[in-house]
């Protein structure tokens, strides 16, 4: 049996069934033996399937109404559901006429989690057929909301929580995870989430709807992926005085106790995964978000979506924007405001591919590029006093104060906003834009949408219709004197899922930049003509799994190309392989 899998473990051929057999019926019967095995295979000291009533408490395998006559016979369920058997379908129907009943976002995202916390393929079956209604209620903009809120809506834990007080014993609590065969790990320690700041323990959140996106976008079966929160304090004092704080009450650990909890972690995971889990940094603050990668992107396979994710599907929308811009990336000016780890994280790989495509030293194409943080533009005379990884953008510039300023003497032709704080777009700096640009893109992309730069109906009105417009968080389409104009969500989102599942069927040992550039190239390709003269930049979300797929080969690619992949042989057609290895939400049957 071990042969007759994949390498995502997903033993396409025996147990995940493909759902165009599964729907055209003779379907060969899968539940049982071969069930038992393959967990036996995977986690042996996990308990074995269970039947009748702790079945329909089990989430991975519980199908609710769908058990059919046969499968309640022969699982003891027999009077513990009532008579009528429910197709899929019609569940998936019930449910999302329930939770469009629930004014609140946050109210969907509480239904969401109890339809995962029961069960789980249906979960995936809604979030899937409903991405574009469904990812604001699991992802931003409700995930920030319901991390601020996590203390008082926690019912179950959703991952793993590693705090201080297991330090010298973190590879224990690893194991106390029920799954052996994890393949991607997202981790927070929480003091940065999206633009909300330090949530410490209650970042939990974040890991767990990047997580179900790898899923539900990516195709990384359920099983395979591990949310994790390492806890080490919070200065959020608001946290700190909340009774329903799930935390540690403590100020943040820094130096040598961060860094040894952090190291201990990281090591731990290749003791207890191997060397080819995925780990993915998701909104650490910016010193230990660059130092963790620097560290660790030699000796583990760790990838930062803050920086490098966000990166590649920024260039992605900026390279589809070149076909409405024209001109080619060195033609371009770029202004950013916010110089942490997406801002940098941007500049960076726009001027890696400006680089490349031109054949010109990096130094160079960096100075088509200039960064606005908190203090004004980042310029020659401030360098000293300037953090480590927004030193190569210290150009030779007289000082300027604020945005607006730097807007008017530098006349960019793109403005990328990636400062965490709503409202910094402001009109005059949209007017300005547009004053000497036919079509200035401008891009809002801090997350969610209260920390938006500016929002799209400001950026299309105070452009007068001029403007190109991303955000990181969904906006609704515009309508602006008559005309319809549907914004772009340059959300990293886009590429993760299927960078991943790029790097896990590869068995990539290594993420190199060239993977990235792979990935947003991929990106930009899967924008159809048509989208292109409806003014997207971005494909539609409701594409996603095919766009992943895309992502997912281009990157494996790469990864074979660059000798980084160890899954041998290559399979010769990639992007079909990328799809028989996604996890597809319909119903097995059970023998
Ligand atoms: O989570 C998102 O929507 C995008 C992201 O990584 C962030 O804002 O930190
Ligand atoms: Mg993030």
């Amino acid at each position: 049996m071990e042969s007759t899998m994949n390498e995502l473990g997903n033993a396409a051929s025996v147990l995940d069934i493909d759902p165009k057999t599964a729907v055209g019926g003779g379907v060969e019967d899968v539940y049982g033996e071969d069930f038992a095995t393959e967990d036996q295979l995977i986690t042996p000291w996990t308990v074995s399937v269970a039947s009748g009533y702790s079945l329909l408490r089990d989430p991975r395998h519980n199908k609710g109404l769908a058990f059919t006559e046969k499968e309640r016979d022969a699982h003891y369920l027999s009077g513990l559901l009532p008579p009528v058997v429910l197709s899929q379908q019609l569940q998936e129907k019930k449910l999302m006429n329930s939770i469009r009943q629930y004014q609140l976002p946050i109210q969907k995202y509480m239904a969401m989690m109890e339809l995962e916390e029961r069960n789980e393929r249906l979960f995936y079956k809604l979030l899937i057929d409903n991405v574009e209604e469904l990812l604001p209620v699991v992802y931003t903009p409700t995930v920030g909301e319901a991390c601020q809120k996590y203390g008082s809506i926690f019912r179950r834990p959703q991952g793993l929580y590693i705090s201080l007080k297991e330090k010298g014993r973190v590879l224990d609590v690893l194991k106390n995870w029920p799954e052996r065969s994890i393949q991607v790990i997202v981790v927070t320690d929480g003091e940065r989430i999206l633009g909300l700041g330090d949530l410490g323990c209650q970042g939990m959140g974040i890991p767990v709807g990047k997580l179900s996106l790898y899923t539900a976008l990516g195709g990384i079966r359920p099983s395979a992926c591990l949310p994790i929160t390492i806890d080490v304090g919070t200065n959020n004092e608001k946290l700190l005085n909340d009774e329903f704080y799930i935390g540690l009450k403590q100020k943040r650990a820094t130096g040598q106790e961060y860094s040894e909890l952090l190291h201990e972690f990281m090591s731990a995971v290749k003791q207890c995964y191997g060397e080819k889990v995925l780990i993915q940094f998701e909104d650490f603050a910016n010193h230990n978000a660059f130092e963790l990668l620097a560290k660790y992107r030699t000796s583990h396979l760790v990838f930062n979506d803050d920086i490098q994710g966000t990166a590649s599907v920024v260039l992605s929308g900026v390279v589809s924007a070149l076909r409405v811009l024209g001109g080619s990336l060195a033609d371009h000016k770029f202004l950013f405001l916010g110089a942490g780890e997406a801002g940098t994280g941007i500049a960076e790989l726009i001027a890696l591919e400006m680089s490349k495509r031109t054949n010109t030293p990096l130094e160079e194409c960096r100075k088509r590029i200039y960064l606005v943080d908190s203090k004004g533009l980042i310029v020659k005379s401030r360098f000293e006093s300037l953090q480590h990884f927004k030193q190569p953008w210290a150009h030779d510039h007289e000082p300027v104060k604020t945005l607006l300023e730097a807007v008017n003497a530098l006349k960019p032709t793109v403005l990328i906003g990636a400062s965490g704080m709503g409202k910094t777009f402001t009109k005059e700096v949209v007017e300005a834009m547009s004053s000497f640009n036919e079509r200035p893109l401008i891009m809002a992309l801090s997350n969610p949408t209260s920390q938006a730069e500016c929002t799209a109906e400001e950026a299309y009105s105070w452009s007068k219709g001029k403007a190109i417009f991303a955000s990181g968080s969904p906006f609704d389409p515009v309508e602006y004197e008559g005309k319809v104009f549907v914004p772009g969500q340059g959300n990293n989102a886009y590429i993760f899922p299927g960078f991943g599942l790029g790097v896990v069927m590869s068995g990539a040992i290594r993420v190199h930049d060239d993977m990235l550039l792979a990935a947003s190239e991929a990106l930009a390709e899967q924008v159809t003509d048509a989208e292109y003269e409806k003014g997207l930049i971005y494909p539609p979300f409701s594409k996603i799994r095919k766009i992943s797929a895309e992502i997912a080969a281009k990157v494996a690619a790469k990864a074979y190309e660059l000798g980084l992949a160890s899954r041998l042989p290559r399979p010769a057609n990639l992007v079909k392989y990328a799809e028989s290895c996604m996890y597809s939400p319909v119903y097995r049957n059970y023998r």
